[in-house]
């Protein structure tokens, strides 16, 4: 599907973005392998969550969704996962693929895990090298590096690994592991990643000990099924930040946005750029910081993006770009090579779309330079079929004056279904609460 986009546009309005995509993964998994029941409620119903849900009922847990976003989980224990009886497919999600491979790791059967044509050019050596060191079989069957993956779980022992790539997936694989090892298992991190996992698993009766940038798991007898709500999702919310923050005028009431700290890295640079913006509100859910975000529109300069902020803001750095486009001066982005092995090579995407919008961006190996430039003009760009490129192209097209396209835009159900109604809601004036 490709999608039409009419610019220049004021954003106004209130709106909650969807629940959070890191969170709603983790609460299907632990709610798994937890003994009892657990109930999520404002789970995300994105294709790459669905596709943990469908993982796990494959392994025989009972999942039920009572409506779209809320989901009653029958746990199977730690040792009640059965072996599949087809192939698992993570579809397009890395999250699913690297923290299901910590679980099989742990489990006393064979399992194959795929994924779509995205997944299956992504890195996964860098879960099986530990998950190995552990003891498990890991297997990644294409060229020794790519999915599928084959995984015959073992008897487990405690390691402690220091990592060599800023990843919370593989921090999560290998902590998922431990909860099956013999001993304690320890990771340690150069630049810290989101820590959902550790909180999470704390929330359920874990034994998990954090000391700076290192964190260590002690094997449990049982998790405890518990009662989640997902906050929203600021790995979403960045978008209408950036829409809001580059438009002139533009004032936006952003609710129930996840404000952990690990993840906070947009408004840092939003600020740093000379942004308004006013966290408002501030409070707790299961374990989790949530708030409300004031923002106004204008006025933003350019910055420098770089070192230990780059994991608290991975996922929003194509439309970090795009904030830079509008800002006065220039704007560095480095240390972020993570991105040419997302859904897409994000950095090239990042690069040849915003040319196309007359953007003055250079590309680096590790980021890019890009001179902020007011005289932008309407073009036609890709999605890459990765959702947050998509997005972010479409918040580039909405502050530009003329008509737009973005090319196989759907891919945004990945994350984010609903996008392109809160995006016409907020630029129309947006009075209506552009609830997810
Ligand atoms: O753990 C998670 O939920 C995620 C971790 C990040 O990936 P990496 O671990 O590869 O950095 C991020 O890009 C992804 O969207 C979600
Ligand atoms: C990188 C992402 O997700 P995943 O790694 O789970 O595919 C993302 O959502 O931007």
């Amino acid at each position: 599907m490709d999608v039409l986009i009419e610019g220049k546009k004021v954003i106004k309005g209130t709106i909650t973005p969807p629940p959070d995509k890191s969170i709603s993964h983790r609460g299907v998994i632990l709610g798994a392998i937890s003994e009892g029941i657990t109930r999520i409620e404002r789970f995300l119903p994105a294709e790459d969550c669905i596709r943990t849900v469908d993982c796990f009922r494959k392994m025989g847990v009972d999942i039920k969704f009572v409506n779209e976003t809320t989901l009653i989980i029958k746990g199977a224990g730690l040792k009640g996962l059965k072996k599949p009886e087809t192939i698992l497919d993570a579809g397009n999600s890395g999250t699913t693929m690297r923290l299901l491979s910590g679980i099989l790791a742990g489990q006393d059967f064979e399992a194959i895990i795929t994924g779509d044509e995205s997944l299956k050019k992504r890195p996964m050596e860098r879960v099986a090298l530990p998950l190995r060191q552990m003891g498990a079989k890991v297997e990644c069957t294409v060229d020794g590096k790519f999915a599928p993956l084959k995984i015959r779980g073992g008897r487990l022992k405690g390691i402690s690994y220091e990592m060599p790539v800023a990843s919370a997936q593989v921090k999560s694989a290998v902590l998922l592991a431990g909860l099956y090892a013999e001993g304690e298992t320890t990771v340690v991190e150069k630049h810290k990643t989101r820590d959902h996992t550790e909180r999470m698993l704390l929330y359920f009766g874990g034994n998990i000990t954090v000391k700076g940038n290192q964190v260590t798991v002690a094997p449990v007898e049982k998790l405890t099924g518990n009662d989640l709500v997902v906050p929203g999702d600021i790995s979403s919310a960045a978008f209408f930040l950036v829409a809001a923050a580059i438009n002139e005028g533009s004032k936006l009431l952003i609710r129930d946005v996840g404000l952990n700290p690990t993840r906070t890295g947009i408004i840092d640079v939003l600020l740093n750029m000379g942004c308004s913006l006013k966290v408002l509100n501030e409070r707790e859910l299961n374990g989790e910081k949530i708030a409300d975000i004031l923002i106004e529109g204008g006025g933003l300069k350019g910055t420098r993006v770089e070192g230990d902020i780059i994991p608290r803001l991975i996922d929003e750095i194509p439309v970090i770009a795009v904030a830079a486009c509008f800002a006065e001066g220039e704007t560095v982005i480095k240390n972020a090579s993570e991105l040419r092995v997302k859904e897409s090579d994000r950095i090239k995407a990042i690069v040849e779309n915003l040319r196309r919008f007359g953007a003055k961006i250079e590309e680096l190996e590790d980021g890019m330079v890009i001179e902020g430039n007011k005289n932008l003009k309407p073009a036609e760009v890709e999605s890459f079929k990765d959702h947050r490129i998509a997005m972010a192209m479409a918040v580039a097209a909405i502050s530009i004056k003329g008509i737009s396209k973005i090319k196989n835009a759907d891919c945004v159900k990945i994350s984010f279904p609903g996008f392109f109604d809160i995006l016409n809601n907020v630029v129309k004036g947006g009075d209506a609460d552009g609830q997810f």
